[in-house]
């Protein structure tokens, strides 16, 4: 006999409107370090749409310490006050077990930030004892499909302890943000050629989400009314794309934290929605994006460590953009940043 759903599906075939309204399950998102600067500007964020779409509902898990229970609860009251009709429920709790459980995308932000004059490595000892805990929470409770994207600092090497502390959760479910240096390499360039930044595209952060990451704009393109062209040939200015363009790239957060006396949070939590919907959702035809992931060794970069490539996404999964020509200047500097994964990597099993 023909299950009652199997005769829907054929019914559906010759009454495609019957499939219409059918309403998609909501998503279990977790947001950790949910009542920081970041977590506050990308919960609303993620609760309009901006992450995995104007039709798909969601309930979010918002974790952050007991110390920040009372700031965390008023985050969940002006969820509640936003009304939003996407937003199918919030939990907001302080117990990492509760906050992980059944999470189909965790957003990983919890963490202390860099504050004026320190570098990411000083970080390393405060996060990733966090990150082994946090770890041991996702292998435990998570969905096992769950989608990771870590956007605490140092953000490749919590990647990576993540991947080693969380064995349930597959590698290549685990990434850290390189999209906000990637969308500022954009920003870059739209500027020096005075053109909008939705006309540019395929610029590449190679490494770590550090001041070694290398923005290379050497295959980056240009809509323009005469087609596509190579940012290389309309900027027509080598110096300023080895040096200027790559040092204003690579510090470009310390020069926010120097103006803000704090970290990004809004282009964070923007380019954090932006990683993740293209990683769901897909990467545009002919468009690639930054994505820190773990290496496969593709482009002669260490296996071991997250480093962040050209990927496309298609059907929820990212790859690699393969052979594209490195010259020796892209090489040097792709070298320089795993030297400083390596290291990374080395004083973070210190303290694990
Ligand atoms: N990858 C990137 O592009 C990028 C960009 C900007 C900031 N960041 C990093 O993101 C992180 C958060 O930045 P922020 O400005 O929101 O910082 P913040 O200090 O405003 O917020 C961090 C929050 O994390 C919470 N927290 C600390 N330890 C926790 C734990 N064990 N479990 C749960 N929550 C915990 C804190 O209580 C706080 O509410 C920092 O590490 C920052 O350096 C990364
Ligand atoms: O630079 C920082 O410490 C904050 C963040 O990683 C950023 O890139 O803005």
């Amino acid at each position: 006999m023909m299950s009652s759903n199997s005769l829907f599906q054929r019914l559906a075939k010759w009454c495609p409107w019957l499939l219409r309204d059918e309403p998609k399950k909501p998503v279990k998102v977790l947001v950790t370090g949910a009542a920081g600067q970041i977590g506050y500007a990308i919960v609303a964020m993620i609760a309009r749409g901006l992450m995995l779409g104007a039709d798909q509902p969601v309930v979010l898990h918002l974790l952050d310490l007991p110390v920040a229970a009372n700031a965390l609860n008023g985050v969940r009251m002006e969820l509640i006050d936003a009304a939003l009709p996407l937003l199918r429920g919030v939990v907001a709790t302080s117990d990492e077990a509760e906050a992980f459980k059944g999470v189909n995308v965790a957003i990983v932000i919890g963490g202390w930030p860099r504050r004026d004059g320190m570098e990411r490595k000083d970080l390393i000892s405060k996060n990733v004892t966090i990150y082994k805990s946090q770890a041991s929470a996702l292998h435990q409770h998570a969905a096992p499909n769950c989608k990771v994207l870590v956007v605490a600092n140092p953000a490749n090497t919590n990647a990576l302890v993540l991947k080693e502390f969380a064995p349930a959760i597959p590698a290549k479910n685990i990434t850290c943000l390189t999209r906000l240096d990637h969308n500022r390499a954009l920003g870059q360039v739209a500027e020096k050629l005075n053109v909008h930044v939705g006309d540019v595209k395929n610029a590449i952060i190679w490494g770590n989400h550090s001041s070694t990451q290398f923005p290379d704009a050497s295959h980056a393109t240009v809509s323009t009314d005469r087609g596509e062209r190579p940012v290389r040939e309309l900027i027509a200015d080598e110096i300023w794309l080895r040096e200027e363009f790559v040092t204003d790239v690579q510090q470009r957060g310390a020069a926010v934290i120097k103006a803000r006396k704090q970290s990004s949070s809004l282009s964070a939590a923007s380019a954090a929605c932006d990683h993740m919907r293209d990683w769901i959702l897909g990467t545009p035809k002919g468009t690639w994006v930054s994505m820190g992931v773990y290496s496969d060794g593709s482009y002669g970069v260490p296996e071991g460590v997250f480093f962040s490539f050209p990927v496309t996404c298609e059907k929820g999964e990212w790859s690699v953009v393969q052979g594209l020509e490195i010259d020796d200047f892209a090489r040097s500097k792709m070298e320089t940043s795993a030297t400083e994964l390596k290291e990374e990597k080395s004083i973070a099993y210190e303290f694990l």
